[in-house]
């Protein structure tokens, strides 16, 4: 049995913030930015470790051992045993890829952050989970995201006439509160994601963008239907003065 102290996990945390810093420059430079165009993003940095254990399941294909998403921060650095599970939607015929696990790796994943950050240059990947019939797996994804007060949105140099911002500006404290005391399962809705904010998704009415912002809708239908009844009080009591 393996015992994980306070103290690993810290120094674990630590390396590996410092490697996606790395990774974070090398990402800078391939998009002809300077190496440090990233860092300020993550003075405040809101990143976090999370332990996953997948039991043995005797009937694996009724279960999944986590559903498909795309990350939504910026980078996933994900240790993972030889157990093997992770599998990648292929995007030219949506078939899904089994990750093999190669020792001593990492694999990087690229969150929705990136993806809008670059403009879509980067782009972030569907993934899921299969549970195994006989073993138990465990990972341990690190991701990076950035200072709370964020604004989230293309960086202005990878932007211009020709290729304009595809996604609106998202603060992405209020999009992470958002997303944690979202009930989007009871309403059957999909939970809130970056791509939510394309541009040419907000235009579509009755599109995605609807769904997912059902909380700003009805808060503004109900603001609407309180405005209504505060007219009818007044056009009754306007009446009965009149008459
Ligand atoms: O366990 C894995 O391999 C991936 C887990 C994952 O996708 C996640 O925690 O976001
Ligand atoms: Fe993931």
């Amino acid at each position: 049995m393996v015992t994980l102290t306070r103290e690993a996990c810290e120094e674990y945390a630590q390396e590996v913030q410092k490697l996606s810093t790395k990774l974070m420059e090398l990402i800078a430079l391939s998009l002809g930015l300077p190496e440090n165009r990233f860092n300020g993003f993550f003075k405040d940095q809101t990143s976090s470790i999370r332990f996953n254990h997948y039991p043995s399941c005797p009937i694996p294909h009724l279960a999944l051992g986590v559903g498909q998403h795309k990350d939504i921060g910026v980078l996933t650095v994900l240790a993972q045993d030889d157990v093997g599970g992770l599998q990648v939607r292929r995007k030219i015929d949506g078939e899904w890829i089994s990750v093999k696990p190669t020792p001593d790796a990492y694999i990087v994943n690229v969150g929705q952050i990136m993806q809008v950050w670059s403009n879509d240059k980067y782009e972030s990947v569907e993934h899921r989970v299969m549970v195994n019939s006989e073993k138990e797996r465990f990972s341990i994804p690190f991701f990076l995201t950035p200072a709370h007060y964020t604004m989230v949105k293309p960086l202005e140099e990878l932007t211009d006439d020709q290729n304009p911002a595809k996604y609106r500006a998202c603060n992405w404290g209020k999009f992470f509160i958002t997303r944690k005391g979202s009930n989007f399962r009871k309403l059957n809705v999909e939970n809130i994601q970056f791509y939510h904010f394309r541009v040419s998704n907000m235009k579509k009415r009755g599109g995605v963008h609807r769904k997912i912002t059902h909380l700003t809708v009805s808060t503004s239908l109900s603001f609407l239907s309180l405005k209504i009844m505060v007219l009818y009080i007044i056009m009754k009591s306007l009446l009965a003065f009149i008459f």
